[in-house]
Parts: C-alpha cells; sequence; structure tokens
C-alpha cells in the first residue's frame, strides 16, 4: 500500500505543515489524519499531483486517500469482473479526493485522448444539491490542466432544458442528484453513457434514507450496473461494454441500508475503512456475500457494524445542555450570545428539524432588539446578536439556497441557521462550534451534523440540545461509542450582567434564572408586537410537533409526544398560548397516522416526509 514511504522532500513539507498546524491551534499528526506517503507514491499521474498540491494546497493525502486510491487506481488491471467498494472513513477526511483523483488519473491516460463526444465515463451520486455543487467546484479545480476532461452537473431546481444542451455537448465526469438523473436517463435521448466506467455514492447511506431506493435500482439498471443473477434484475438491460465497471460506495456511517445497496449492485467488495483504534487503515476486508446464503448475509452486516460505523473526530468536545421545554428559546440566544462574544471572529451552525423552524429563528436573530436595562427606550436597544445570520433549508429558492452556502463557504464568521440539508458531506471551512438545537434522531445523524466542525484534524466543538425528559438519547448515543459531556449552562448564565439582580447567581433553575426570565418577557413582547413574526412563530410550533411525532422506533420512547408540554412548547417559540387551530389538527393527524400505521405500517418515504428538510 505504500502508506509508510516516506520521502525527504514529503519530511520537509510535512514539517512546514506541522508548524501551520500548531500555528492554528490544532496538530495534524496527532490527531492521526495524513498518512506518511506522498501522492506520486500512490501511482497518480505528476500533473495531477502538481494540482493537488499547487492549486488545492494539500502537501501529502490523508489516511483514508492513501489508502482508497491505490484500490480505485487498481480497477484498471482487475478482472473484468464488475467490482463495487466501500469507503468508510470519519467525516472531514478527505473522501472526495480518494475517489475523484484516481478516475482523473485514469481518464488522462488514455492513449487516444477522451473528448466531450464520448459521453460520461464517471457518475457521482449526492443526496443534495449542495453537495453536488460542492463536488463539481472540486472537480472543476482537478481537472485545471487536464480541459479534455469535462466535469459538469445536474440537479433537481435547474434548468432541465439547460442541462439537456450541456449533456448533449457530452460531460466527462457527471455529478447528478437521483431524482434528476433519473429523468434525464429517461427523457434525454442524447445522453451518452455507453461508456460509463464508474458509479460512485457519495453519502450512500444518505441517498437511501432519502427514499430514493427505488430511483437507485431504476437508475443501476437502465445503467446496465445491477448485479448479475440478483433476483431483482428481470428486466436489466444488460449492456455489454468493453470497459471494466467499477462502483464506489462512500459514507462516513455504514448501516443495513448501504448494506441492501451493495446487495443488488456489488459483487466481491473491498471495505476501504480506518481502525479506530491504531487509527491505521484496515487491511482490505473481502466479504463473502451471496443472495442465497443467510449466513453469509449476517456476516456481511456484522462485518458492516464490526467495522465502526459511527467514527467522530477525535479532537471534536461534544457536550449536552439539559434545557426545560419552555426554556429553549432563551437559552439557544444566550448560548449564541455567548459563544459569539467570547469569540467574535468564527462561524457557528444550529440545526433545527423543520424548514419553518430555520425560517422562524432566522427572523428572531436578525430582528429582536434587546437591552438588560428595561428603561433603555426601543429604538436605542441594539439587536440581541450582532452576527451575520443565514439560513439554508428545502424549501428556499435554489438561487436563496446556493447563495447561502456560497456565503458561508466564503464568510471568516457567520452563523448558519439550518435544516438537515446541511447535515451531509458539506464541507464548510472552519466550522468552530455545531449546535443541535432540535435533536438529530438517529445517531448517524448526530455523527454527519457534528462532522460540519473538526474537519482534518482541526479543533471544534458541538453543542446537544436535550429537554430533561430526553435525557436517555445520551444512553442511545452511548451504545454507538459516543460520549457526551454536560456543558456549564449555569455559568454561562451568570456572566450576563443583570442590572437590579444582585443574587442572581443562586440560581439553581435555568427556568428561574432572572437573565432568562427577562430574556423570555422581551422575546414574547417582540413577538406580540410584529404580526408577521406571530405568523411564523405559529407555524414553525405546528411543524415542530409534527415533526417530534416523526421519531421513529426506540427513539419514540426517548421523545416521547405524550409527555410534550404544548403549552412549554409555544413558550419555546414566544408564543404566550398554544396557537388554537393547532392542538385540534396535531391530535387529529396524530389519529389519522395511527390509523393508517395500523393498517399498513409506517412507509419510509412516510418517515422522510415528516422531518422535511
Ligand atoms: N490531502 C489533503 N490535504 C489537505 N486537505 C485535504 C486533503 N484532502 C482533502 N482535504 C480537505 O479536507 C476537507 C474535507 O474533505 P472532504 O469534504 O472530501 O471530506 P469527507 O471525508 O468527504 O467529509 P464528509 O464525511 O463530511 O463528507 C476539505 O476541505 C478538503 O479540501
Amino acid at each position: 500500500m505504500g502508506t509508510k514511504i516516506k520521502s525527504k522532500t514529503q519530511v520537509v513539507k510535512n514539517k512546514d505543515s506541522e508548524k501551520k498546524a500548531v500555528a492554528n491551534g490544532t496538530n495534524k499528526e496527532d490527531n492521526n489524519v495524513f498518512a506518511s506517503c506522498t501522492f506520486s507514491s500512490l501511482g497518480l499521474h505528476p500533473t495531477l499531483c502538481d494540482q493537488l498540491r499547487e492549486r488545492m494546497g494539500f502537501e501529502g493525502p490523508t489516511l483514508v486517500q492513501a489508502q482508497a486510491i491505490p484500490v480505485v487506481l487498481s480497477g484498471r488491471h482487475a478482472s473484468l469482473m464488475r467490482k463495487f467498494r466501500l469507503v468508510n472513513a470519519a467525516t472531514g477526511t478527505g473522501k472526495t479526493i480518494a475517489y475523484l483523483a484516481p478516475i482523473i488519473h485514469h481518464l488522462q491516460s488514455y492513449d487516444k485522448r477522451i473528448d466531450r463526444s464520448d459521453g460520461t465515463f464517471a457518475l457521482v451520486l449526492v443526496p443534495t444539491r449542495e453537495l453536488c455543487l460542492q463536488v463539481h467546484e472540486i472537480l472543476q479545480k482537478l481537472l485545471h490542466r487536464f480541459h479534455w476532461i469535462v466535469p459538469g452537473y445536474i440537479m433537481g431546481g435547474e434548468s432541465r432544458s439547460k442541462e439537456k444542451a450541456r449533456l448533449r455537448k457530452g460531460i466527462s465526469i457527471l455529478i447528478a442528484t437521483p431524482g434528476r438523473l433519473l429523468d434525464h436517463l429517461k427523457n434525454t435521448a442524447s445522453f451518452l453513457h455507453t461508456n460509463l466506467r464508474w458509479i460512485i455514492f457519495d453519502e450512500a447511506d444518505r441517498i437511501l434514507e432519502l427514499g430514493f431506493g427505488k430511483e437507485i435500482q431504476e437508475i443501476l439498471n437502465l445503467l446496465g450496473s445491477m448485479k448479475t443473477g440478483h433476483e431483482d434484475q428481470e428486466n436489466t438491460v444488460t449492456r455489454p461494454s468493453k470497459f471494466q465497471r467499477q462502483n464506489l460506495l462512500l459514507s462516513a456511517t455504514l448501516n443495513e441500508k448501504v448494506n441492501h445497496l451493495a446487495k443488488i449492485s456489488l459483487e466481491d467488495p473491498v471495505m476501504i475503512g480506518i481502525d479506530d483504534k491504531t487509527m491505521e487503515p484496515t487491511s482490505k476486508i473481502r466479504f463473502v456475500h451471496s443472495d442465497s446464503d443467510e449466513d453469509n448475509e449476517d456476516k456481511y452486516s456484522n462485518k458492516i457494524a464490526a467495522v465502526g460505523a459511527y467514527k467522530v473526530p477525535e479532537q471534536l468536545i461534544q457536550r449536552y445542555l439539559k434545557v426545560p421545554c419552555g426554556s429553549r428559546l432563551a437559552t439557544l440566544l444566550s448560548v449564541l450570545k455567548h459563544l459569539f462574544e467570547r469569540e467574535p471572529s468564527q462561524k457557528v451552525v444550529v440545526f433545527f428539524s423543520t424548514c419553518d423552524a430555520v425560517d422562524f429563528h432566522y427572523s428572531v436573530l436578525t430582528e429582536f432588539l434587546f437591552s438588560s436595562h428595561p428603561q433603555t427606550e426601543e429604538g436605542n436597544r441594539p439587536i440581541f446578536l450582532g452576527c451575520k445570520t443565514l439560513r439554508l433549508h428545502g424549501n428556499m429558492e435554489q438561487e436563496d439556497r446556493t447563495t447561502s452556502f456560497q456565503a458561508f463557504k466564503t464568510d471568516k464568521s457567520a452563523l448558519l441557521l439550518s435544516t438537515d440539508v446541511s447535515a451531509r458531506g458539506l464541507d464548510f471551512p472552519n466550522v468552530r462550534c455545531i449546535i443541535q438545537y432540535d435533536s438529530p434522531g438517529e445517531a448517524t445523524e448526530y455523527v454527519h451534523r457534528v462532522g460540519r466542525t473538526a474537519r482534518l484534524g482541526e479543533r471544534g466543538e458541538s453543542l446537544l440540545f436535550l429537554q430533561p425528559a430526553e435525557i436517555d438519547y445520551l444512553q442511545d448515543l452511548k451504545k454507538h461509542g459516543v460520549s457526551l459531556t454536560e456543558y456549564p449552562l449555569l455559568k454561562v448564565l451568570d456572566s450576563f450582567p443583570m442590572s437590579g439582580h444582585k443574587n442572581m447567581k443562586n440560581s439553581v433553575f435555568i427556568d428561574m434564572h432572572p437573565w432568562i426570565m427577562c430574556l423570555q418577557k422581551a422575546l414574547e413582547s417582540f413577538l406580540s408586537s410584529k404580526p408577521h413574526m406571530d405568523e411564523l412563530a405559529k407555524k414553525a410550533f405546528c411543524s415542530w410537533v409534527r415533526a417530534y411525532t416523526a421519531h421513529r422506533g426506540d427513539l419514540k420512547r426517548i421523545f416521547m409526544v405524550k409527555k410534550l408540554h404544548l403549552g412549554h412548547v409555544a413558550k419555546s417559540f414566544a408564543l404566550k398560548q398554544i396557537p388554537s387551530l393547532v392542538g385540534k389538527s396535531f391530535q387529529n393527524q396524530a389519529k389519522k397516522r395511527k390509523r393508517f400505521e395500523k393498517k399498513s405500517g409506517p412507509s419510509n418515504k412516510r418517515k422522510v416526509a415528516r422531518r422535511v428538510k
């Protein structure tokens, strides 16, 4: 594998990057992110190595790259049997380069240069539009000196006719979201993919969780990439190809859904991962897998679990806050204020369960004026939180989504409020803190959300909000090897200047804390003075309660709807009363859903739809 080969130049370069890392307060060597070899020792073309160093600023490969690149490169010399490979490594370890670099290496090496009229050679499937743009941007940089290899993307929200025109001209490496890809596969006759050699599933488990399982099967069928002999394969178009087809599957978390995708598409897969204890690349694990052999299937699933499905960056500081429901909003604002006062120039992401909740909190954070001196006139009160605030969710116009996404990428200091649309794969540089204000549900989602910080060995912290009744969620995370410590919330609240409350340090209850009470009162009067805010709050309240009911399986025991006090939930949206119609409509919906689930059992699509991203 060559991960231990260390050239003289590499030693010098690594020393330079060590110095830089120490200056940034991180030590990448300590975090065992990088391999001690060079890109060229992995077999990549010298021009590509120059690109990685000069244009991208990468001195050497990460551990996962050192492990994956030779495996993807070797596809060229392997037998003609189709391969399906799994790459499983912690968030922020450079998985994108791990598959793009070897593909580019192959494409540039063809004796007869490829050109646009050859159509698509590599297809990268991603779950979200933002990830599509991000991978495309990296690809553009990598291809700077390989102008004959054409990058492109197709995704929901873009103009179909413009995409058709681009596909007609030819795209060598295509990044796509599944729905839009299927659309073009069916309706764009000029989309040439007979030379397709690679299919990559980036964030594979998320693609499946979003309910794209059927689309993926259809895509694999249309591309002639379903595993031979599989029962679902009756109508498969098996296209004879002069190329060996190589499929790659990537995720920081692997689960039974990925197992299913592997099942329908792979033969003799190879797992690439990092051993949790030694932080060394694991030796390749070859799965023995056959549909007819249940024992083998068990072995296969066990191995996925054994490789460690939940990997959290070692240097990440993970904490939780136990907050009574009615004080959640005031606490969130206080924690944000504390974070930005402690370090005015930094990036923070707050995750919410619904689009409406993002919109409501965005308006609060950009409009709420506050002074802890009650006598200060309204016009003289400063904005509560003076940092740049952005929002990102799936109900926004595509143009606004892209603007927010790009702004948060390039800004040095900003606060991003988002749904889980930002949880997977997005690489925002230098995010210092992740706040999970609404709980993530599945532990996998927790891992991906916190993975937006502490990337590539950098420091980072995460805060998880839990209500007292939800505290068992910590045990659930522990089962997956994730441990959190408590955030010193009272100490932080005590640090705020409050006139007229000399003995506030004696308060032991969050909801009785004078700072929280004063803030809550101010928030409620702000809301009642702004009709548009009141509307936003009511909408957010409704969708929040709906999302809360959507927790699945075992999590229903922890996030119990019947334990919710709707009056306190209303208070967490600064509403003085439970919105009148909401109680009824919520109850009706709950009844309807119970009836439906009794009849048919909950479908995946419904579950996903309820937690609108
Ligand atoms: N060899 C390298 N040297 C330095 N930086 C690198 C290297 N490879 C990748 N990076 C940078 O590391 C960051 C994380 O990379 P990437 O987004 O591919 O990680 P990931 O493992 O796919 O993360 P996630 O699991 O969140 O999807 C990016 O900013 C990327 O530019």
